[in-house]
């Protein structure tokens, strides 16, 4: 068992009586790593972040956290996870300060460090006021200050962001960033790819139970065999110039695989001394949908 990966989950499978919800899934996370859970609705992160807590046992497979083996392992409180729900919901009457105390009596967490969290979220103005009071950002920061009560190893955040404004969400991810660097590792499942995009090393893709990508973006990019597209208001003219662009320029683009884009740049600007382009890589979203797409297809042909 390895002590530097936050999870290593190996062949999941979980059956619900008659319905495969994950099939021979496997992934590692390090500590200090952050990966993001893609799927569409349905396709089984909720069911694999409640095998991750330890909620319910994988019909197969072998899942340890935090080096240990969660089916050996006879108490969960050793391990210090923190979990963040989609669409936290606290008791609505008790404050900030009361529902944080709470928690943090049930996680043996001292009193001082509720303090340092309401500090530390900006919550201070507002701790002594009931939570049916607050914003939808301040229930969130509220639910995210819960899930690190305990200085966890490893979080889990289940769509950490969704209804928050750019720079609420821009907050969180800060102190996602900030736990990462502290040696968390971190899970954030998410349907909001654009804004996790530039802040996960890895990520993997599930459809209907099964993992159809893993890896980190360049990897990801890399694998799908989607290219970078490369553009410029002069192209058709230097193509015209310069017949070894040809073969790659299709649709006003040169379009360019991880090896071709070297052999390109190379030329463009050592050779032909052009600068004036632009480079667009394929998102998170052009790879996630690209595997969505594929998974449609293989379910209408079989
Ligand atoms: N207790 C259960 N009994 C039977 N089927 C279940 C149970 N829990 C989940 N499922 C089914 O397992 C599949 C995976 O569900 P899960 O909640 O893990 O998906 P998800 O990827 O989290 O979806 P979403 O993005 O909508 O939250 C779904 O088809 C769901 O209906």
């Amino acid at each position: 068992m390895n002590p530097c990966l936050a999870v290593s989950a190996r062949h999941i499978s979980h059956q619900f009586t008659d319905f495969t919800a994950l099939n021979d899934v496997s992934f590692e996370v390090e500590r200090g790593q952050t990966m993001a859970l893609l799927g569409h609705n349905g396709a089984g992160k909720s069911t694999l972040i409640k095998i991750l807590l330890g909620l319910i046992k994988p019909t197969h497979g072998e899942v340890s956290i935090l080096g240990q083996d969660l089916a050996r392992l006879s108490d969960r409180a050793e391990l210090k996870i923190g979990y963040l729900p989609e669409n936290v919901s606290f008791y609505d009457k008790l404050t900030g300060k009361e529902i944080l105390s709470y928690f943090a009596a049930l996680k043996r967490v001292t009193k001082s460090r509720v303090g340092q969290l309401i500090e530390e979220f900006g919550l201070e103005y507002a701790q002594d006021r009931a939570l049916k009071t607050y914003s939808k950002g301040m229930k969130q920061r509220l639910g995210f200050a819960q899930a690190i009560l305990c200085e966890p190893e490893l979080l889990l955040l289940d769509e950490p962001t969704v209804g928050l404004d750019p720079v609420a969400s821009l907050f969180l991810y800060g102190k996602i960033d900030q736990l990462k660097r502290q040696g968390c590792g971190i899970i954030v499942c998410t349907h909001e790819l654009s804004l996790i995009e530039n802040n996960i090393d890895i990520a993997l893709i599930l459809a209907k139970g099964k993992s159809l990508a893993k890896g980190s973006l360049a990897e990801l990019r890399q694998n799908s065999g989607l290219k970078t597209r490369l553009t410029s208001p002069n192209l058709a003219m230097w193509v015209e110039q310069e017949p070894r662009l040809a073969p790659y320029y299709i649709d006003d683009a040169l379009l360019l695989d991880v090896d071709s884009k070297a052999k390109v740049l190379q030329l463009l600007m050592s050779e032909c001394q052009r600068f004036d382009f632009n480079l667009k890589e394929p998102t998170l979203a052009d790879i996630y949908h690209l595997y969505m797409g594929q998974c449609a297809q293989i379910e209408v042909v079989s």
